[in-house]
C-alpha cells in the first residue's frame, strides 16, 4: 500500500477532552480496553472459522500476548484474533470523529463524571493515549490477499498508515509510554492489573517480561512435550547409599540414572477461561465452589452456602453469591460482588445493580446485557438495571426460604451467622422483607428457633402481643432466671441490628410490643397484694434509700416479689431505655436523659427480702447506710457494668461488710 499519512476525522476539541476527563479514572484500565478487543477479535474469528469462512492453521491456538519491557518502557498486545484491512483500521480507527462523542459531551458536559464511559462510544482503543505518547498497530486481516497494515499516532491528532511487515494473521499493538505511566511495564505492577481486570476473560493471556532471560525448569526427559523448548539434555547420576550387610561396606542404588532436560519454563496463561460461574450448577461440585471462592477472593475461611445465578432469561446474567459469616457487632461487615460483562472485570460494589444489603456478600454477578460502559448516573434510573437488582433480590429470597423450609436443620445452624444480613436486608429492601417476613426466627432461652408466630403463640396466655428478649446474657442474668423459674419465655436479640429491626417489626405489626426483661417486673413474679399494705414500708423504705444514696430524684418502687432471695433489682422502661441507647448511638452520652423525657431506671426494693425489710425496721440503724449501697450496687449490678468509680466503692463496701462479720 501506499504510504498515507492523513489526520483522524475528529478534532482535539472533540475526543481528547473525553481522554482528559477519563484521565482523573483509573489509567490501568487501558489494559482492559485493549486486552478485551483482542478477546473479542479471536472470538469474532473463531466464529468466522466455525461457519466456514474462514479456514485456520491446524496447530492454531488463539492466545493474547502481552509483552512488557522496561528497558525499552513499552507495552505489546499481540492477538491471533481477524485483524483489520487498511478500509477496516481506516473505518474503526481512524474516523472516530462518529456523532457520539459530540452527543457525548454534550450530554455530559457539566458533570464530572470518571466512571466507564469511554468504550460506550467506541473508544476503548484511544484509552492507550493515557498511558501512551506513541502507539503503533501492526495488523494483518484474515481476508483472503490483505496486506498488513502499520499504523502510528503520536497522540496529536495526525496518524501515518502503511504496509507492515506482520506475516501472521492478527494485530499487534504497541504503547510508547509516557513519563507518568512507566510503572505499567513493570512485571508486578502489569501482573496485579492483569490480574484484576482479565482473570476470567474468555481467550488465554500471557504475560512475558521480554527483558528477562526466559526461566528454565529441568524435567524428566519422558515427561517432554511437542512444544517445549529445549535448552538442554543432560543425564542425572544415581543416587547411592552406603550400607552395611554382614559387616561389610557396600554401595547400594537407591535411585538409577535419570536422563533429564532443561526446557525454558511453560507459559502459563493468567487466566481462566471457563470461570465456575458461567458453568451450569449441575456441573459444579462443591469444592469447585469453594477453591474458586478462596482464590477469587483471597478468604482462607469457608463459605457457609452459595447460590448460583444461572438466567437467560428475560435477561441474560449469570453469578455466584456466597454467604460468608456475617458480624455486623466488631467489624465493619463489607462484602464483595465483583461485576463482570462477559468475563471482562467492570468494577466491585456497583450499588446501582447490585442491591444494598447485597453487598454484605461475597460474590461475581456477570450480566452481558448490562450497559455497563455508561455512566453511573445513568444506570440509576435504567428500568432495566432495576429489573436485574430485583431478580437478584428475589433469588437470595427465595434461596433463603426454601432452605427455611427444607432444610430447616442447616438454616437454624446458620442463622446465628446470617441473620444480621437478612434483617439488614428487610430493613433497606421492602421486597425482600415481604419475601422473608414467614422465615425470619428467633433464638429462645432453650436456644430453640422460633418463628414471630409461634413466639406469640407460647407468651399468649399472659402476654397477649408482648415479646419479651434478652441482648445479654451474662448481663441480663437475673432476670433470665426469673424469667425461667416462672416458665416465661424471652428471645435472644443481642445483635445491634436487632434493636432497629424490633422497631420495625412493632410498626408494622399493629400492637405487638418487645420488652426487654429488665423493662418491668412482670406481675406473674410478684406476690398479690394490696396497694395499702405496702404504703407505710414503701414511704419509709424510699425516704430511707434516697438519704442512704444522697439522690433526691431516686425513683424507688417496693413490692413483693416470690422469690425472697432477691433484695433489689433496676428496671428501665422499655422506651427510656431505647431514648438512652440512641443518645449513645448519636454520641450524647451523659447527658441527662429526663431532657428527653427520659426518667431513667426504678430501684425496685423487695419486701419479702429479710435485708430489706431489716432497713425498712431499722432506717436509723448502724450499718443502715451500708446496706442500703450495697443493695443499691447489687441491683445495679444485675442490670448493667458498674461505673469504674462505682466498682471500686463496691468492692471496698463488700470489704468492710465482710470486716464487719468477722468480728
Ligand atoms: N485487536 C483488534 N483486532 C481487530 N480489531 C480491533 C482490535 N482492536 C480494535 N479493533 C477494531 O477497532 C474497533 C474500535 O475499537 P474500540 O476499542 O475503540 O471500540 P469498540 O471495541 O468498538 O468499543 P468498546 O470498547 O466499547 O467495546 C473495534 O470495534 C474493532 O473493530
Amino acid at each position: 500500500m501506499a504510504k498515507e499519512h492523513g489526520s483522524l476525522s475528529i478534532n482535539s476539541q472533540n475526543i481528547f477532552p473525553i481522554i482528559k476527563k477519563w484521565m482523573y479514572s483509573d489509567h490501568d484500565i487501558f489494559y482492559r480496553e485493549l486486552i478485551s478487543n483482542a478477546c473479542d477479535a479471536i472470538t469474532k474469528l473463531k466464529k468466522l472459522s466455525l461457519i466456514g469462512e474462514y479456514e485456520e492453521p491446524d496447530d492454531i491456538e488463539y492466545k493474547v500476548k502481552v509483552e512488557i519491557s522496561s528497558k525499552d518502557k513499552t507495552i505489546k498486545i499481540i492477538d491471533n484474533g481477524l485483524g483489520m484491512t487498511s478500509e477496516e483500521v481506516n473505518e474503526y480507527i481512524n474516523q472516530i470523529a462518529f456523532s457520539g462523542a459530540e452527543a457525548f459531551l454534550e450530554q455530559y458536559k457539566d458533570k464530572t463524571n470518571d466512571d466507564q464511559i469511554i468504550g460506550h462510544f467506541g473508544l476503548g482503543f484511544y484509552s492507550a493515549f493515557m498511558v501512551a505518547n506513541k502507539v503503533t498497530i501492526d495488523t494483518l486481516s484474515y481476508k483472503k490477499d490483505a496486506t498488513a497494515v502499520h499504523w502510528e499516532c503520536d497522540g496529536g491528532t495526525d496518524y501515518d498508515m502503511s504496509d507492515s511487515d506482520k506475516t501472521s494473521v492478527g494485530t499487534e499493538i504497541t504503547l510508547y509510554l509516557n513519563d507518568d505511566s512507566y510503572e505499567f511495564c513493570n512485571e508486578y505492577k502489569a501482573r496485579e492489573v492483569l490480574e484484576k481486570y482479565c482473570s476470567f476473560m474468555p481467550v488465554e493471556i500471557f504475560m512475558e517480561n521480554v527483558d528477562e532471560e526466559p526461566k528454565t525448569v529441568d524435567i524428566p526427559e519422558e515427561e517432554l512435550q511437542e512444544k517445549d523448548v529445549v535448552v538442554k539434555r543432560f543425564t542425572k547420576d544415581a543416587v547411592t547409599e552406603e550400607v552395611e550387610e554382614d559387616g561389610e561396606k557396600k554401595t547400594v542404588e537407591k535411585e538409577p540414572a535419570k536422563k533429564m532436560v532443561t526446557i525454558n519454563k511453560r507459559p502459563e496463561a493468567l487466566n481462566d477461561i471457563h470461570p465456575l460461574w458461567t458453568k451450569h450448577p449441575n456441573e459444579c461440585k462443591k469444592e469447585d465452589y469453594i477453591e474458586f471462592y478462596h482464590r477469587v477472593f483471597k478468604d482462607y475461611k469457608e463459605p457457609l452456602f452459595w447460590i448460583h445465578l444461572n438466567m437467560d432469561y428475560p435477561f441474560n446474567l449469570k453469578g455466584i453469591l456466597y454467604f460468608p459469616k456475617i458480624n455486623m457487632e466488631y467489624e465493619s461487615a463489607e462484602g464483595t460482588i465483583k461485576l463482570y460483562n462477559n468475563q471482562v472485570f467492570v468494577a466491585d460494589n456497583i450499588k446501582e445493580v447490585i442491591p444494598e444489603f447485597l453487598l454484605l456478600l461475597k460474590g461475581v454477578i456477570d450480566c452481558p446485557d448490562l450497559p455497563l460502559n455508561v455512566s453511573r448516573s445513568a444506570l440509576q434510573n435504567d428500568g432495566f438495571v432495576k429489573k436485574i437488582s430485583d431478580y437478584i433480590t428475589k433469588k437470595v429470597a427465595d434461596k433463603l426460604s426454601g432452605m427455611c423450609k427444607t432444610d430447616r436443620e442447616n438454616y437454624e445452624k446458620y442463622w446465628d451467622d446470617i441473620n444480621p444480613f437478612i434483617k439488614y436486608g428487610c430493613l433497606k429492601d421492602e421486597k425482600f422483607a415481604e419475601k422473608m417476613n414467614d422465615y425470619i426466627i428467633f433464638k429462645n432461652l432453650d436456644n430453640k428457633y422460633l418463628t414471630l408466630k409461634e413466639a406469640l403463640e407460647e407468651n399468649k396466655e399472659n402476654h397477649e402481643n408482648t415479646i419479651f428478649y434478652v441482648t445479654d446474657m451474662q448481663e441480663q442474668s437475673q432476670y433470665i432466671n426469673m424469667f425461667k423459674a416462672d416458665n416465661i419465655d424471652a428471645l435472644i436479640l443481642d445483635n445491634r441490628i436487632d434493636q432497629p429491626f424490633i422497631q420495625s417489626l412493632e410498626g408494622k405489626n399493629e400492637g405487638l410490643k418487645f420488652s426487654r426483661v429488665d423493662a418491668a417486673i412482670d406481675d406473674s413474679f410478684k406476690e398479690e397484694v394490696n396497694e395499702d399494705e405496702l404504703k407505710d414500708i414503701s414511704e419509709k423504705l424510699t425516704d430511707t434509700f434516697k438519704k442512704a444514696l444522697n439522690n433526691d430524684k431516686l425513683n424507688v418502687n417496693v413490692t413483693k416479689l416470690k422469690d425472697d432471695n432477691i433484695s433489689s433489682m433496676i428496671t428501665l422502661s422499655e422506651q427510656d431505655r431505647r431514648m438512652q441507647d440512641m443518645m449513645k448511638m448519636y454520641g450524647m452520652a451523659g447527658m441527662d436523659p429526663s431532657m428527653f423525657g427520659a426518667n431513667g431506671q426504678t430501684l425496685v426494693l423487695n419486701a419479702n427480702n429479710k435485708l430489706v425489710d431489716y432497713v425498712a425496721k431499722n432506717p436509723e440503724g448502724e450499718n443502715t447506710k451500708l446496706f442500703c449501697e450495697q443493695i443499691y450496687d447489687l441491683a445495679l449490678l444485675a442490670h448493667a457494668p458498674l461505673s469504674a468509680e462505682a466498682m471500686t466503692a463496691f468492692i471496698s463496701r463488700s470489704n468492710k461488710i465482710m470486716e464487719l462479720l468477722a468480728k
